[in-house]
């Protein structure tokens, strides 16, 4: 009778990797794009494991060319959900001189795993509902982040995503050529107090915000070379060098051009999902829920660089 060439030592690998320590590899998981605009689906991966490098290398590929992806039915301790995002990039700090984020994370919440929820010691607001893109008035704005869902309302509390390539692609050559070159300062939204009505963009009786960032208003995306419209659609914001009634009415104008549907993918949230998104290349926003559901996610953002 034959047996198989099973050795003590593969044996112990194979039992090792069911239990979780051998790497996946590129064999284990199938990467589906899903959307027209943006967003693809990996299967066949469990976050709790480690990844192979050349793994990580196609995920990180894939990142760059559907700008988000989706992992479905995972489970993962707040330390799992971070071991899982370093493999994409440094986790992003809290810039010091950007006084609300540097104290909420000193007044306990953590800075590595956030958590976005709507009890006690969560770390969500109203701000969200509108299209943006994270930490825009720091100097080094966050490459992106993973959400992990935990609970969600039955109804609502969707995300949705804006391809910020796609929006610039289809502009016309005149606005390409009109925004090429131009530097956008973007004001911190959280200093304004809670619960105050914030602006769309500067008005001649309203001061700055305080610290904001001047970065292209055109970016490159660093990994894929690509042109992004780097706009946030809720963050008050002023071009430089431009008067500021032309300014204003241009900013109008491209923000009514990112927020099509046809840039959009809307996430219905299960529990178990996590999904990554580049904040270089996308807006971001949620849709209302009802507050007596809860909602509960977990976040890790990823440190960025400066754009250009
Ligand atoms: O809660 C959400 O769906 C999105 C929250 C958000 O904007 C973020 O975590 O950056
Ligand atoms: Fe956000």
């Amino acid at each position: 009778m034959s047996h198989p060439l099973t050795t003590p030592l593969s044996l112990a690998l194979q039992q090792a990797g069911r239990q979780g320590h051998l790497p996946q590899t590129l064999a284990d998981v199938t990467i589906t794009p899903l959307y027209a605009a943006l967003g693809a689906e990996v299967t066949g991966l469990d976050a709790n494991r480690p990844l192979s490098p050349a793994l990580v290398r196609a995920l990180k590929k894939a990142l760059d060319e559907h700008h988000i992806l989706i992992f479905k039915r995972q489970q993962l301790s707040d330390a799992a959900l971070l071991a899982f995002a370093t493999y994409f990039g440094a986790v992003f700090r809290p810039p010091e001189d950007v006084p609300v984020l540097a104290s909420a994370a000193r007044d306990g919440i953590p800075p590595d795993v956030v958590p976005v929820a709507n009890v006690a010691g969560g770390y969500t607001g109203n701000g969200e509902l509108h299209p943006h893109i994270d930490h825009q008035w720091t100097p080094l704005p966050s490459a992106g982040s993973l959400l992990y869902a935990l609970e969600v309302p039955a109804e609502g509390g969707d995300t949705s995503w804006y391809n910020l390539n796609a929006a610039y692609e289809a502009l016309d050559a005149d606005t390409k050529a009109r925004i090429d070159g131009l530097q956008l300062i973007t004001y911190n939204p959280f200093l304004r107090g809670p619960g105050q009505q914030r602006p769309l963009y500067r008005t001649p009786d309203i001061e700055p915000l305080g610290p904001g960032f001047a970065h292209p208003l055109v970016r490159t995306h660093p990994s894929s070379g690509k042109p992004v419209l780097f706009l946030s659609a809720r963050a008050e914001v002023e071009l430089v060098g431009v008067a500021p009634e032309a300014g204003a009415a241009l900013i109008a104008q491209l923000r009514e051009h990112v927020t099509q549907p046809r840039f959009r993918y809307q996430h219905k949230w299960q529990v178990g999902d996590i999904v990554h998104w580049d904040n270089q290349a996308t807006l971001h926003a949620r849709t209302a829920f009802a507050q007596n559901e809860r909602r509960v996610l977990k976040r890790v953002s990823l440190a960025g660089s400066r754009p250009f």
